[in-house]
């Protein structure tokens, strides 16, 4: 399939929005319909999101989506191993932007663990993701490097973190920016999502996307595991 001048693989999807606003509020109508079939389903949904500075306008329209948000569990697809209350945390970004009015009903799982290292961060982690459930929606960014979540090129564990057969549900990578600690979701975990969207915006996230599509290595981009695997992309300039 052909979009944005792309040639994407059959199992991903394209959309071009107009505007970051146009694309805020695109996907935060195609999470809540999601979230809304499983709550019908099964009674329950389980929403993953990522963090950074591009999520704001849409956890902002989310939040005012109507659905059961008692019913609803939102956790992290990655953290910076800072407080909550460091200007840098993913977890302070959705509960001062999404978790508000009555999205505030929904239960949260945080990654961030107050520890003696990363380490150990890493694996409260794994352990209080045990409780998480099925990932109905999952909602990544990308970086210019082709990273997603916090699956950082070069960084330690990434192999690890890539690999399918990973029993990690968290492990420790490092980032080339501050804060250079961080916590992710490993592959196995992220890509068990029901469905899976990433939301870019801007040419240069465009030109990392046509590099990843150009290119098998998993390790170089990140990136490219989900690429491999059925994906909506939402973009706009
Ligand atoms: O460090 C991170 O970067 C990516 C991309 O962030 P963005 O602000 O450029 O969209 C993000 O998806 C990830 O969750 C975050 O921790």
């Amino acid at each position: 399939m052909a979009i944005f001048n792309l040639d994407l693989p059959t199992q991903v999807t394209g959309l071009s929005l107009g505007s970051p606003e146009q694309l805020a509020g695109e996907l935060a109508i195609t999470v809540a319909n999601a979230l809304r079939a499983a709550i019908d389903a099964r009674g329950a949904a389980v929403l993953v999101v990522s963090g950074g500075r591009s999520p704001i306008a849409f956890f902002e329209r989310l939040r005012g989506q109507t659905l059961d948000w008692s019913k609803v569990t939102i956790s992290l697809a990655d953290e910076r191993f800072v407080p909550v209350s460091h200007a840098d945390s993913n977890e302070g970004l959705v509960r001062h932007h999404l978790l508000k009015g009555e999205a505030a009903s929904a239960r949260f799982l945080g990654l961030y663990h107050s520890a003696p290292n990363l380490d150990e961060a890493a694996r409260l982690a794994h352990v209080a993701l045990a409780e998480l459930g099925a990932i109905d929606v999952l909602v990544l960014g990308m970086g210019e490097d082709g990273h997603t979540a916090s699956l950082f090129p070069g960084s330690p564990n990434l192999e690890q973190a890539l690999s399918t057969g990973c029993e990690r549900r968290c492990l420790p990578m490092q980032a080339p920016s501050v804060p250079r600690q961080r916590l992710t979701l490993t592959l196995p975990l992220l890509a068990s999502a029901q469905l899976t969207l990433l939301a870019v915006q801007g040419q240069a996230k465009l030109a990392t996307l046509a590099a990843a599509l150009a290119g098998e290595d998993e390790a170089a981009m990140p990136i490219r595991a989900f690429l491999r695997r059925p994906l909506e992309i939402h973009w706009c300039p």
